[in-house]
């Protein structure tokens, strides 16, 4: 999207300023709208009022500081100031229910019901972007229809990936929108206004009902997720057979119709969205009658949740059958690079299931170890990958941030015990490793 013809007077405000409200609410103001973004949280409001964002995103912060001092952008955790504006993008979290696959839907009623009281204005329009089960929007509509007539609603879901998320906000894939059919196209001409930038640059407009627009969200994180899985369960068959998965991923990516992205094998997806979003999809399927169209979904889930216990039980035989006071390096603790994010970690899964078992386990991450902490304070952690490796018996390569890639092995042997690594994201430079006296071990791949 570019920004060159800042749009007037809409003003928008942003519901939920976490991961995706947060950076949607900057890049709004990037735009050129006169956006506020309204959080229940007092701390977040006030970090990111203050020019901090209280998350882990590359350029983020800059564009933030940048908007908070055109004044155009300004947070807050009243209602009341979110009500005068045009378009409301709901953005709060949709997460598993605690006793359920399904989602929780709570914050998004909460939000709606916060949002009602306080008034918005008559011709504004409410725009679900969070992720939610199909015939979310429907029922929302039937609300709207009796207590706020005058409101439209539209639903937009969000595509963007931690890490490159104002990258994909900016410039975005494809646009989905969720209409209905009976508000004489209004909803359609706003949103058109919102994102013209991106539309006039040539992003794909997907023009569409409620329910389609909000499959397409939850579809294509299960196809992610089930790309992922794929080729994770190739793993597993190639240890069974001596193959090698990341020669066999790299043959696949060579044929155009599969693609190699996506297609990286190792210790699997977390994250707060991919397992989720699998899980709420099979429960909403059911809840229809449709269980047994996406019963594949639990077979992705179980081939995923098998790499974390995979990854633990390989530690455990290389280091000789037991881990009870061995002491074990852990390399990552959020669930991919490039973020802090610690939500449904495969490298925490992995190091927790290690401490369990009687392990000294230190973890070290470029940016996600106060989460940790905070979240896990029964583990140990270091800086850096030279304090966690100190006098290790093993290190575990679980979430590859290029500081990781980057390591000398050479000057990384001197401080272990003994100098055996396993790579669970097939990402080390393999020959590097072994001619530095490693023992390297990978997922899927045969042992030399
Ligand atoms: N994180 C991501 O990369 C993406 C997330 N999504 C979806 O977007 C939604 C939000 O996800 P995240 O930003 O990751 O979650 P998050 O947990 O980081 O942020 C949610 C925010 O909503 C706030 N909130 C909760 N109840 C509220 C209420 N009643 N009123 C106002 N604010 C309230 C929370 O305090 C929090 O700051 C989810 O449905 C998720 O699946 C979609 C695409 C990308
Ligand atoms: O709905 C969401 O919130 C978002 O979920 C994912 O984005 P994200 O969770 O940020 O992360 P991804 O880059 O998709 O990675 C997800 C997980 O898969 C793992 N992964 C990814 C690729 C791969 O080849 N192998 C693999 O194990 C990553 O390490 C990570 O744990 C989707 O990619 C976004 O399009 C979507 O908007």
């Amino acid at each position: 999207m570019s920004t060159d013809n800042p749009p007037a007077a809409t003003r928008v405000s942003i519901i939920g300023t976490g991961y995706l409200g947060a950076t949607h609410a900057v890049c709004m103001s990037e735009l050129g709208f006169s956006v506020v973004g309204v959080d229940i949280d007092p701390g977040k409001v006030a970090n990111l009022a203050a020019g901090r964002v209280p998350f882990f995103e590359p350029g983020l912060e800059e564009l933030l500081r940048k908007n908070l001092d055109t004044g155009r952008l300004t947070f807050t955790t009243s209602f009341t100031d979110a009500a005068a504006a045009d378009v409301h993008f709901l953005c709060v979290g949709t997460p598993q229910r605690p006793d359920s696959p399904a989602a929780d839907l709570s914050h998004l009623v909460s939000a709606v019901d916060r949002l009602l009281a306080a008034g918005p204005k008559p011709g504004s329009l409410l725009v679900g972007k969070s992720t939610v089960p199909a015939g979310t929007a429907a029922a929302l509509a039937r609300r709207l229809a009796t207590e706020a007539p005058l409101v439209g609603l539209a639903w937009n879901p969000e595509f963007l990936r931690e890490g490159f998320a104002v990258e994909d906000t900016m410039r975005p894939d494809r646009l989905v929108l969720g209409l209905q059919a009976d508000d004489g196209g209004r909803a359609e001409g706003m949103l058109r206004a919102i994102y013209a930038s991106a539309i006039e640059a040539g992003t794909p407009l997907v023009l569409t009902d409620f329910a389609t627009a909000e499959l397409v969200k939850v579809a294509a994180n299960a196809f992610l997720a089930t790309k992922i899985s794929f080729i994770n369960a190739m793993a597993e068959i190639c240890e069974a057979t001596g193959g090698d998965v990341k020669t066999l991923a790299a043959a696949l990516a060579h044929d155009a119709r599969i693609g190699g992205r996506f297609l990286g094998a190792g210790v699997g997806f977390g994250g707060g969205c991919l397992p989720k979003d699998i899980r709420a999809f099979q429960a909403r399927a059911a809840e229809l009658g449709a269980g047994y169209a996406v019963g594949f979904l639990a077979e992705v889930d179980a081939i995923n949740l098998r790499r974390r216990t995979r990854m633990a039980e390989l530690t455990t035989e290389l280091l000789g059958g037991s881990v009870a006071g061995r002491r074990v390096a852990v390399l990552g603790a959020a669930f991919k690079p490039n973020s802090d994010d610690i939500r449904d970690s495969p490298a925490l899964d992995v190091a927790n299931l290690l401490h369990r078992a009687g392990a000294v386990v230190t973890v070290t991450d470029p940016a996600a170890v106060p989460n940790a902490r905070q979240r896990h304070p029964e583990l140990s952690y270091a800086d850096n990958a030279v304090q966690a490796a100190t006098d290790a018996d093993i290190v575990l390569h679980l979430t590859e941030w290029s500081d990781f890639r980057e390591i000398d092995p050479v000057a990384l042997a001197s401080y272990v015990r003994t100098p055996t690594v396993i790579d669970g994201r097939n990402a080390l430079d393999v020959a590097r490793w072994r001619a530095a006296g490693w023992s390297y071990y990978a997922l899927g791949r045969p042992r030399v």
